[in-house]
């Protein structure tokens, strides 16, 4: 579905972000990215859809094309939604202002400042209805907990009817009986929907419970890639005691002093 094809980035002024690497994503699978703080898992995913731009190398979408052309980007990003860590809501607006923010992409930026259409209104709705928040949809986002707006992020990323979903560490600020409800309605929705989905997570433990496949980043680079049960905890656990990784010598040094 998606295909990178020795893909890096590094940023301005000189630090890499990911190295080559060259990786196909398959349709209505649930992956999960590993890695040390500072491996590249959100440079990476945010390649995924060019909110940052590669250095090299190329992404390709099937059934439209190279990402690099901009009409083939703007059908990208439409199709694809995003969900951060800390939400990125609209504070002083309801949990339906904001899942309507993913139907902004169906209309032109002239039609946007108008209230939408009661179809994407009905879908907002629904969308909302399907994360357990339709009785809270005219309360402030800010007035919600944790877990609630990280479900109001959800639903505005599938109201946009995605067919992928990219999200970065969606569940780090969330305790755990909230972590374990975002993540099995998340991809419990994603099978249902036919949705491929590509998250970042810290935690282990998850993304063996979660993940149809894992893929470990160390310093950039993917060192481990297949299905939860070829991977063993091993591994798995080398992937955070990475003695090269830049910001493990940063902390060292920081704990030594
Ligand atoms: N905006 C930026 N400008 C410069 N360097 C950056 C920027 N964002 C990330 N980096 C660097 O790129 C490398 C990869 O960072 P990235 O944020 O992708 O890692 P990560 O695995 O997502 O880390 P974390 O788990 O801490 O979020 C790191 O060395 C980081 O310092």
């Amino acid at each position: 579905m998606i295909q990178l094809d020795r893909l890096s980035m590094t940023y301005k002024g000189g630090v890499i972000g990911i190295k080559p690497i060259s990786l196909s994503f398959i349709k209505g699978q649930f992956t999960v990215i590993l890695g040390a703080s500072g491996s590249g898992k959100s440079t990476l995913l945010r390649c995924l859809n060019y909110l940052n731009r590669p250095t090299t190398g190329t992404v390709i979408v099937e059934g439209l094309g190279n990402l690099h052309n901009r009409k083939v980007l703007y059908e990208h990003r439409k199709r694809t939604g995003m969900i951060f860590q800390q939400h990125q809501l609209i504070s002083r607006q309801t949990a339906l202002g904001n899942v309507l923010v993913g139907r902004l992409a169906y209309h032109s930026t002239l039609r946007s400042f108008f209230p939408l259409p009661k179809a994407d209104q009905y879908i907002a709705l629904e969308c909302l209805d399907r994360v357990g928040l339709l009785h809270k949809a005219l309360t402030r986002v800010d007035t919600l907990s944790g877990g609630q707006q990280q479900r109001v992020g959800i639903a505005r990323a599938l109201a946009q009817k995605p067919q992928l979903i990219l999200a970065d560490e969606p569940v780090a600020s969330l305790d755990p009986t909230s972590t374990h409800k975002v993540l099995s309605f998340l991809r419990q929705t994603c099978q249902e929907d036919g949705i491929s989905a590509i998250l970042s997570l810290h935690q282990i433990d998850l993304a063996r419970i979660y993940a149809d496949r894992i893929i470990g980043l160390s310093q950039g680079k993917v060192v481990l890639d297949g299905k939860p049960a070829d991977i063993s905890a091993y591994e798995l656990k080398q992937l955070y005691s990475d003695k090269d990784s830049p910001d493990d010598e940063g902390f060292q040094e920081s704990i030594n002093s």
